[in-house]
């Protein structure tokens, strides 16, 4: 299988606990590209509930959503700079400046959901990313994200 996003972040940025590889105790969360646009698959455990038995809490939605959308945001700069993720630098990476989430209908638990992302705009260091997360088919929640490229 294609390595994922979070795959070629450098090892010093890889203890999030969203996706983080090098986190134990966390979710690695893995985006892949699809077409032009980024996906990546996660089974919430029922441990995450909400307040109603079945439905996960809140939280998990939007720190799926964050985690991709920056994966997203460094692959999306990166491809527009003319290459893909692993061939020449490193890539760039990015940070959450601002996210907003829309929760449509309640995020199950125990059944794979997936996140989708979509370029919206590209502005200098400054990406923003369109976001779903999505449980059979049928979108649970929205996001939007404005994504910074990190300064080192
Ligand atoms: C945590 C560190 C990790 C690093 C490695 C990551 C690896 C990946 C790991 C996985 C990560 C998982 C995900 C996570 O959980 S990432 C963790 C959650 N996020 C953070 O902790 C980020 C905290 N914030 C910052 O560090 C700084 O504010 C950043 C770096 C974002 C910008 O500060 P910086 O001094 O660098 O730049 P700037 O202030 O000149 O702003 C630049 C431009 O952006 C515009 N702007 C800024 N904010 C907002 C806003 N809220 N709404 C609208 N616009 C905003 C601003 O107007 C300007 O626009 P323009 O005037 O140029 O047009």
């Amino acid at each position: 299988m294609t390595r994922a996003i979070q795959d070629y972040y450098p090892e010093r940025f890889s203890h999030c606990f969203g996706c983080g590889r090098n986190n134990p105790h966390g979710h690695q969360l893995k985006s892949y590209w699809k077409g032009d646009e980024t996906i990546a698959r996660f089974t919430i455990a029922p441990m995450y509930s909400g307040g109603v038995p079945g439905n996960a809490y809140g939280g998990m939605v939007a720190s799926l959503i964050d985690c991709h959308g920056t994966a997203s945001a460094a692959a999306f700069a990166c491809r527009a700079q003319g290459h893909e993720l692993g061939e020449g630098a490193e890539p760039v990476r990015f940070v959450t400046a601002s996210l907003t989430i829309d929760y449509l209908r309640p995020t199950p638990v125990g059944k794979e959901v997936t996140i989708t992302g979509r370029l919206m705009s590209l502005e200098g260091r400054k990406v923003r990313v369109a976001l779903a997360l999505a449980a059979g088919g049928t979108v649970c929640a929205r996001g939007e994200m404005l994504a910074v490229q990190f300064r080192e």
